[in-house]
């Protein structure tokens, strides 16, 4: 079990000449484009392959072909909390995924829409009316390589009057939740475009469900910061042969934009969810310091732990959990500041299991699942649990077949059940017909049902973010109309999941 050690890099200004959207282009009409792209100084990096054209005349401007990104969700296994006060977690990237379609529109239109439908927003910017000024004064503009770690609150306010028309006849809570994700998409546009960007449309759809602790809206932020890099032309790749450091350095932009995204949905991440959402497998993460990168161990052989995860059907915010444990360390540092270390110290000792001789073994199974229910023991001292959490952890621990934990941020939102072993899934059981341990767990399924909760069918340790461009897949090529056309998660996946042309999508593969 290796680990590969990375930290952060420091970004250096380094532009593309393979941007996607631009890859098959011709050298004319990536010059072209290049007008359009968001900061100069990229362009005036850009290396031998790419030139603007030298004769004076425009070449024509064909539009860019659409491309789709695609980001992975999450679940913690260990350490959520804590890690938001230094300490560390283990995250693991799940098979649910968001999907991001960009599709530039023709530069008459000038516009800049959102197209979310999984909370049902849809809305327009005309992009000469945003704040530009703010953002592009000398004095606060950001370069995508820089390191932002926290919100200029003079840009913030900024937007403020560009976000408070988004949705403004919702009701509250949906108007919260639009207004939130287009806040993480606009801070993100302004900082990363220009006046000159392309008009496009984002069409987002998503099989991470929304606010149950899968890292719903880190999938959603690596997936509009990796979109918003590649039309600026401030990525490479990602390509097959593309050297490890260089696809290192292209995960870490993204992430760390991504963490910007973060920042406007949740108040005070870790930037934990964003790192596995980028990254993918599992990590070791454990940020002390915000102002510098955090220490990431990508663990790309993470075990294939039996595991169920449930939905507990109980709405949560992360930002108010977040905000509940926080006001908890001001009111007796010393008490929660004792908890905090010993989630840090499960995680380690998990992490040595995870990443020792024999991580599968009924030992090192029982071992992480007796670790998983001290876990949950502290998370609940520090009053994150639900009623609805607590009668799910009940119902497994009468069944016998596992441990279980909350994953995310808790108060509601969804919980991990790692299986004894023996405790195979039930539908296996029931084919295979045996074993005591598969009539608890097919005994346990009918009755979570029975009550309410649902249960997500995923595997965990997958690729991190990945990009399919053109929006092309088995000869099709996936519009807007299509794209927006498809069925529920399972339409979705189907459409554009990477089962069905498992050569289409490109990862960044260090
Ligand atoms: N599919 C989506 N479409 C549009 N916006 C989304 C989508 N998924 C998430 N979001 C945005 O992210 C917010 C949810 O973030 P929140 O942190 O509360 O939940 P989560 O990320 O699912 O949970 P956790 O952070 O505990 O893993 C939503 O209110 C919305 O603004
Ligand atoms: C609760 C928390 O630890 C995990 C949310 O998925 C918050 C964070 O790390 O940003």
């Amino acid at each position: 079990m290796n680990g590969v050690r990375s930290k952060g890099v420091n970004g250096q200004p380094q532009a593309s000449s393979m941007v996607n959207g631009y890859i098959n282009g011709t050298a004319s009409q990536r010059g072209d484009q290049d007008k359009d792209g968001s900061s100069e100084d990229e362009h005036s990096v850009a290396n031998g392959h790419m030139r603007r054209p030298l004769h004076g005349r425009k070449e024509s401007n064909p539009l860019a072909p659409p491309f789709i990104v695609s980001a992975p969700g999450k679940t913690i296994v260990y350490g959520e909390h804590a890690v938001v006060h230094g300490k560390a977690a283990i995250a693991a990237a799940i098979s649910l995924r968001s999907y991001l379609l960009c599709t530039t529109l023709s530069k008459s239109k000038r516009t800049l829409c959102l197209q979310f439908p999984d909370i049902g927003l849809d809305h327009t910017w005309h992009i000469p009316d945003l704040p530009w000024t703010a953002f592009k004064h000398s004095s606060r503009r950001k370069r995508y390589y820089d390191l932002v770690t926290t919100l200029d609150q003079e840009l913030v306010d900024a937007m403020q009057p560009h976000i408070t028309t988004v949705s403004s006849k919702a009701k509250t809570q949906v108007q919260q939740r639009h207004q939130q994700a287009a806040s993480a998409f606009l801070y993100l546009f302004l900082s990363l475009g220009s006046e000159n960007s392309p008009p496009c449309t984002y069409a987002l759809r998503s099989t991470v469900p929304v606010g149950v602790g899968l890292g719903s809206s880190a999938s959603i932020c690596v997936c509009i910061s990796t979109a918003l890099l590649l039309q600026c032309r401030a990525l490479s790749g990602p390509h097959p042969d593309q050297m490890s450091k260089e696809a290192e350095e292209q995960l870490e932009r993204i992430n760390r934009w991504a963490f910007v995204g973060e920042l406007l949905i949740h108040g005070n991440p870790s930037g934990v969810d964003n790192t596995v959402a980028t990254n993918g497998h599992a990590v070791l993460f454990q940020r002390k310091d915000y102002r510098k990168p955090p220490a990431v161990e990508i663990l790309r052989d993470f075990p294939e732990l039996p595991l169920l995860l449930i939905d507990t059907g109980q709405a949560k915010s992360t930002a108010t959990e977040v905000a509940k444990v926080g006001h908890l360390k001001t009111a007796h540092p010393e008490v929660t500041g004792l908890v905090f270390d010993a989630i840090d110290s499960i995680t380690r000792s998990a992490h040595s299991i995870v990443t020792g001789e024999n991580p599968g073994s009924e030992a090192s199974i029982t071992h992480l699942g007796e670790l998983m229910t001290v876990n949950h023991g502290l998370l609940t001292s520090l009053g994150v649990s639900h009623p609805r959490l607590e009668r799910l952890r009940y119902l497994v621990n009468e069944s016998g077949v596992g441990w279980t934990k909350l994953t995310g941020a808790g108060g509601g939102g969804c919980a991990i059940t790692l299986l004894k072993p023996g405790a195979s899934s039930a539908s296996d059981t029931h084919l295979n017909g045996d074993g005591a341990q598969g009539s608890a767990l097919q005994e346990l399924e009918r009755q979570l049902e029975a009550e309410g909760f649902a249960k997500y069918e995923t595997t965990v340790g997958g690729d991190g973010v990945g990009v399919l461009s053109p929006a092309l897949i088995s000869g099709e090529e996936i519009d807007q109309e299509i794209f927006l056309g498809a069925e529920g998660r399972e339409g979705v996946e189907e459409l554009v999941g990477g089962g069905r042309d498992r050569d289409a999508w490109k990862y960044w593969r260090p």
